[in-house]
Parts: structure tokens; C-alpha cells; sequence
């Protein structure tokens, strides 16, 4: 499990994270939910230690972070990081040589899966599928926790569509997944946990399943009653 506990974290003066609680399951997607700049990228940041905190814990299985934390939590940022010039072969090397949990059986599933070709250079792609290259760099580690920030950003709905179809195959497994997302709707049904975001706080934490049954609400209703309140 992934515990975030009364994190705090200020931009100079600026106090963006005031008392961030949640935790993430291994084996459960969850989503940190929120408008453009209430912090979510800073919560991931600061998970794989990327940005420093003032204040409040986070533990991974019950362990401090430590220099060791990427052979856990592998980071998918929001824009790949891996250089234009590079073919995705090259770059699937780069993440070989420089990951100790690379698995390339896995990366070639991803390949196939996305019906990409790995001798095309990164400059050349789309951005749909800049944004599959992007995944695939990540979930081809052996880790036990996922961080995704923002995969659906600015891509096509066939694309979107392909991308949340890797949320329900092996290529998850049982793995703990923590997704940012201020759109909802591609995975609203795939989601275990929403935590949502606001004024630097958690405002709401609740189990996807749970508010459907009991409440007969969806996650886009709380969100509406939480961000038109
Ligand atoms: N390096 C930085 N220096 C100063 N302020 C920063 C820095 N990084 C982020 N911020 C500020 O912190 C706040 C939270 O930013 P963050 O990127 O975490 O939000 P977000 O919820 O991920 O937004 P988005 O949905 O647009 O990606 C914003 O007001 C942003 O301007």
C-alpha cells in the first residue's frame, strides 16, 4: 500500500498541498481527481521524492522512501522523456541498460498490443501514440505500483479507448495503480478508488463500487456536487 499522510507542500509562499491523506491499494486502480492545478502532479512527485515536502509521511509497503524506490514505483510522466531522435527500440535499450526491472517480454506484448513499430523514431509519432510509447516505457518495469499522470491527455478517443483497454489485461495485473486524471469519463468504470482534490485538500476519498451502490451515484455526480457546490 501507498499511504499519503497529511501531506504538505508549499511553492515558495504558495501553499499547494495542505494535509493530503489517502492511501492506494496494491491490486485497485486509484484516481486522484481534480481541476488543472490543484496539486496532483505534485502528489506523484513527491510519492517518487521528485519534489521535496514540508511536511507529513509517505510509506511504500510500510517503508520509508528510499534511493531504492523506482525498483517499486515506476513514474509515467505526462510527456514522454525519452529523446526525439531516438527509435522506440532505442529508447526500450535506453530503459534496459538503465532499469534493473526492465522486462522486454512484456515491452514486446505492448508493441503488438498497440500495433506499434519499433523502428520508427520517436519525432515521427503521433501523439496518440507518443502517449502508447510513453505507457509502455512504464509498465514494461517490473513494479509494484504504477504511477500514471494524465495518460489520456490530448488523444484521440480510438486511442483513449486502446489505452484504458490496458487497465483490464494482465499488463495491470496486480499491480497498485494511481492514476490523475481531470476527465473522468474514460475510466470512470475502471477505477477502484477516486480521491478528490480540491482548495489543496482531500475533499472526498470514496471506494467507486460502494458510492454506486449505496448512493446510486457515479463518479462524474460526486464530482459535480463537489466542484458546483
Ligand atoms: N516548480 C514549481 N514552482 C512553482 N509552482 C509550481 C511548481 N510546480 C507546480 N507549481 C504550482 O503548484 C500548483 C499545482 O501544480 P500541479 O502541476 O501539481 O497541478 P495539477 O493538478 O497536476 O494540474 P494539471 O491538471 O494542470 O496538470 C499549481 O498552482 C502550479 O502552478
Amino acid at each position: 500500500m501507498i499511504e499519503v499522510k497529511n501531506l504538505q507542500k508549499k511553492f515558495g509562499r504558495k501553499t499547494v498541498l495542505n494535509d493530503v491523506t489517502f492511501t492506494a491499494e496494491k491490486g485497485e486502480i486509484t484516481c486522484l481527481i481534480g481541476i488543472n492545478g490543484v496539486g496532483k502532479t505534485t502528489i506523484l512527485n513527491a510519492i517518487t521524492s521528485l519534489t521535496s515536502i514540508q511536511g507529513g509521511s509517505i510509506t511504500i509497503d510500510g517503508n520509508p522512501r528510499s534511493k531504492h524506490i523506482f525498483e517499486k514505483v515506476s513514474y509515467i510522466p505526462d510527456a514522454i522523456t525519452m529523446l526525439p531522435h531516438m527509435k522506440i527500440e532505442e529508447a526500450m535499450d535506453f530503459m534496459d541498460d538503465f532499469y534493473q526491472n526492465w522486462n522486454q517480454q512484456r515491452a514486446d506484448e505492448m508493441i503488438d498490443f498497440f500495433k506499434l513499430n519499433s523502428t520508427d523514431k520517436i519525432s515521427t509519432l503521433s501523439k496518440g501514440n507518443t502517449a502508447k510509447v510513453n505507457l509502455l516505457l512504464g509498465l514494461a518495469l517490473d513494479a509494484d505500483y504504477v504511477l500514471m499522470d494524465e495518460p489520456f491527455s490530448g488523444i484521440d478517443i480510438f486511442s483513449r479507448e486502446q489505452i484504458a483497454e490496458v487497465f483490464t489485461s494482465h499488463l495491470i495485473e496486480d499491480r497498485g495503480v494511481i492514476i490523475t486524471t481531470h476527465e473522468i469519463s474514460d475510466i470512470e468504470h475502471l477505477i477502484d478508488k477516486a480521491v478528490l482534490l480540491d482548495e489543496g485538500k482531500v475533499y472526498k476519498e470514496f471506494r467507486t463500487e460502494e458510492i454506486r451502490e449505496e448512493e446510486g451515484k457515479s463518479v462524474v455526480d460526486v464530482m459535480r456536487e463537489v466542484y458546483q457546490r
